[in-house]
């Protein structure tokens, strides 16, 4: 990108950084003229468009160097690192390619079964096995190790058809003998076990039962366009909204870690694309889904008919059972290619990046989702013939969705322009002349660019880690075998919503917006009154970060100046969140820096534009400051002189020098990063210990009380006496940070549950029977946020739930 942009001539620059939606397409199609006649741009179009040569297209000799690295670690017990190597391998391998007579991926697939084995991943072993069965039938090593993987999980029929089929497939004297002998054994366990069946169906993807009751309509407000608004009044925790992604893509860098399908965490035994080395599925569902070019594996073998009698002879004859009479059956469940196919109106959203080509890869995730809803609209107009061209087959987006083109930087907008010739270029290799390259079909998609950018959701997964004292440190104080837990929300795609888009964002939102596989889900947080906006959070919200922080966050990201009641209406959050204590230690006033108040002035300004010869408005405020607790940390009604200045107590005028603060904070924060640094190393000495815990004395006394500099001080203390195993301060410490945040984001927030998470694990370490309290606490929330899917959302839950039950008994 660097490279083509300073390829650019000032002149074209300017031109395209200072275009409108007006004359975007005179831009688009002279920088298209430029690029074309550039041997450099062509060069590079080239490189990432090309097929054959293109670095995602499978490759046989890296397919085995890596399956000999796989053999290699497998001999000398690295499980984890074989395992790696073969799923790479199976990454890589195309679909047709062979090895000493045998199918390369049914190959790989047993080796991968065989350390699946050793790592006690029974189902992901089992599930290898079949896929290696399903390429080649009469594979004995596969139905050998299916065997072996049945006995561990006590499936002793199957273990006994599977082990009597691979001594039938054997060739070797030797390998038949090994495998009569194991056969003697699984046969006497099977006679004393009752056999049970184990269910290998791939994972249940259905998300919600739960239907959507409410209505809701669209309105429109001069302040931030279109928006959803509730027709009806509505508790608390209702489903509002559930919708499947128009388009959607993997972030980067969860690649190698989530399904490119559905976004669910991988498993041990990841498919890849039968096609190209780019996507990892979970699931043969997830493969048929998104689809690739669908390559089946030409070596398909099947067994001959004629090997079943005897085979059925045999089991009868060893097992003296009459219950193993349908090896056919039993054969050909196993064997059938499950993967999984929709149907022929589906629109397979991986297909076009399939072609070995590497552009889907290096691309920014964002224009990679721009590539899919083109190819999209395309395969669209095929099924729906009468949409003429690009603007037809964009039309959706170019007429519904709100985009930001006039707002963006000059510099984002060359940016948008150049991504979009390249995605033109690089999707012309499927659809020729269905796409056309011009001025037009470029500045259409510099538009749908800016669209995805306002439009566009972060597709989100919550994790909890957990952590505990670490093994070498001493621990004299307490004998409590601490695992705390931490959640965490982590990006893991970007997709569109087309009904989803309509909700407009507040740093106060009313509704909660939640993921299960990539299905989007919507569930209101508080009672909203019939007729009042349905608004969530874009990212920023009050509690999280000043106001001023906020705003330049929304312009930054989504290029728009925020209006919410959390922007616009004075809040304690706002006021405390960064504030000063005031040098009057007793005095429970906040002091804010230049900063701060010139935000909050503007706020506070409207809260005096209510004319000074008003009788009944200072009531109203003063009532106003104390229900939302504001009167306690300033006195707003009093003397405006205040509002001027910075570094002047909003309660009771006292003046604290700024600068001074600011460096001792400073001084202070050096201390607390050093404990922070420790922790994560988990090697906490006493010494960094009491530093920080002298520098959290400070702290206080500089920042307000409510502060989040304290509570994240707070935080740090609670995670450090977890690891030094010093559970009691832990316990105080993440109380102290709760109080805060409650002040920060209000009681309910689900903030205050993931800290809450904290808070019960150590006091479930410690055998406090508080920690009941704290989980009823925080599965209230929860339920609030996800209603009834709180406990597929936070598995975790249930395991909190099980321990606290166990210490109540
Ligand atoms: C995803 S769209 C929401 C629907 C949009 N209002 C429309 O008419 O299509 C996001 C855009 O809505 C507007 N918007 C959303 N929330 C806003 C807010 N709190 N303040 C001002 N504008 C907002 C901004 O123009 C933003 O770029």
């Amino acid at each position: 990108m660097e490279k083509l942009k300073s390829l650019v001539p000032n002149n074209l620059r300017r031109m395209v950084a200072h275009s409108t939606p007006d004359d975007l397409p005179f831009a688009s199609s002279s920088l298209l003229d430029f690029f074309l006649n550039l041997l450099q741009f062509q060069q590079i179009v080239r490189d990432l468009a090309a097929q054959e040569s293109g670095l995602c297209v499978k490759n046989i000799s890296a397919a085995l160097e890596l399956k000999q690295k796989g053999n290699q670690y497998y001999a000398c017990g690295d499980y984890a690192h074989a395992l790696s190597c073969y799923t790479q391998a199976l990454r890589v391998a195309p679909s047709d390619a062979n090895e000493m007579d045998r199918n390369l991926v049914a190959t790989l697939y047993v080796n991968r079964a065989s350390v699946l084995q050793k790592m006690d991943h029974l189902m992901e072993c089992l599930r290898d096995c079949n896929r290696a069965l399903q390429i080649s039938a009469s594979y004995a090593k596969a139905w050998y190790r299916r065997g072996k993987v049945n006995v561990s999980l006590k499936n002793y029929k199957d273990a006994v058809y599977d082990l009597s089929i691979a001594k039938n497939m054997e060739l070797s004297l030797g390998g038949k003998r090994q495998i009569e002998s194991e056969l003697k054994i699984i046969l006497d366990q099977y006679k004393r076990a009752s056999n049970k069946v184990v269910q290998h169906t791939e994972s249940n993807l259905k998300v919600s039962e739960e239907p959507v009751q409410v209505k809701l309509r669209c309105v429109t407000s001069p302040d931030k366009g279109r928006g959803m608004a509730s027709q009806c009044d509505i508790p608390e925790a209702t489903l509002v909204h559930i919708e499947e992604p128009y388009a959607m893509t993997i972030l980067k860098q969860c690649r190698e870690t989530h399904c490119h399908y559905c976004l669910n965490e991988l498993p041990a035994d990841a498919i890849p694309c039968t096609s190209c080395s780019i996507p990892l599925y979970c699931s043969h569902h997830c493969r048929g889904q998104a689809g690739g070019q669908f390559k089946s594996h030409p070596m398909k073998h099947n067994i001959k008919e004629s090997h079943f009698n005897n085979l059925e002879e045999y089991i009868a004859r060893i097992t003296l059972d009459n219950d193993f009479n349908n090896l056919e059956e039993y054969i050909a469940q196993i064997t059938l290619d499950n993967d999984f196919y929709p149907d022929v109106e589906h629109i397979f959203e991986h297909k076009h990046e399939c072609q070995g080509a590497h552009w889907p890869v290096v691309l920014p995730s964002d224009i990679v989702l721009a590539g899919r809803i083109v190819a999209k609209s395309i395969e669209g107009k095929r099924v729906c013939k009468d949409v003429p061209n690009l603007t037809g087959i964009l039309v959706y987006f170019l007429s519904e969705l709100s985009h930001s083109y006039s707002q963006i930087p000059p510099e984002s907008k060359l940016e948008s322009h150049i991504y979009a010739i390249v995605l033109l270029h690089c999707l012309q290799h499927s659809y020729g002349s269905e796409l056309p390259i011009n001025g037009a079909s470029a500045s259409q998609i510099v538009i749908l660019i800016s669209q995805i950018r306002v439009n566009s959701l972060a597709i989100v997964r919550m994790k909890s880690n957990d952590y505990g004292p670490s093994d070498q440190f001493d621990n004299n104080i307490s004998s409590g075998s601490a695992l705390i837990s931490n959640v965490e929300q982590i990006r893991v795609g970007q997709a569109i919503y087309t009904a989803g888009s309509l909700y407009n964002h507040s740093c106060q939102p009313n509704i909660h917006a939640y993921f299960l596989s990539r299905t989007l889900i919507m569930r209101t947080t508080g009672f909203v009154a019939s007729g009042c906006p349905l608004e969530l959070s874009y990212g920023p919200q009050v509690g999280q970060w000043d106001c001023k922080d906020r705003l330049k966050f929304l312009e930054d990201e989504y290029c728009f100046r925020c209006q919410c009641s959390g922007c616009s209406k004075v809040n304690i959050s706002d006021l405390v969140i960064n504030a000063f204590h005031c040098v009057d230690l007793k005095c429970s006033g906040v002091v804010l820096d230049n900063s701060v108040l010139n935000c909050e002035k503007q706020k506070l300004k409207n809260f005096f534009a209510i004319p000074e010869d008003s009788s009944s408005a200072p009531n109203l405020q003063v009532c106003r400051c104390s229900s939302d607790g504001i009167g306690s940390v300033a006195n707003l009604e009093a003397k405006r002189t205040y509002l001027v200045d910075p570094g002047y107590c909003l309660k009771c005028g006292s003046y604290r020098d700024l600068a001074s603060s600011h460096a001792a904070a400073d001084e202070a924060w050096i201390y607390i990063k050093r404990l922070q640094d420790a922790i994560f190393l988990k090697e906490i000495s006493s010494a960094v210990l009491l530093d920080a815990s002298r520098s959290l004395g400070q702290l206080r006394s500089i920042f307000h009380a409510y502060s989040k500099s304290i509570a994240e001080a707070e935080d740090t203390f609670a995670q450090a006496s977890c690891l030094v195993g010093d559970l009691h301060s832990a316990r105080d410490h993440c109380k102290a940070s709760i109080e805060i945040l409650e002040k920060l984001y209000g009681h309910n927030h689900i903030v205050i549950a993931y800290e809450l998470v904290k808070l019960s694990s150590i006091q479930l370490s410690m055998g406090d029977k508080n920690s009941v309290d704290s989980i009823s606490r925080l599965a209230a929330i929860f339920l609030r946020y996800y209603g009834t899917h709180a406990d597929k959302t936070f598995p975790h839950l249930q395991f909190l739930r099980r321990h606290a039950l166990k210490l109540v008994d």
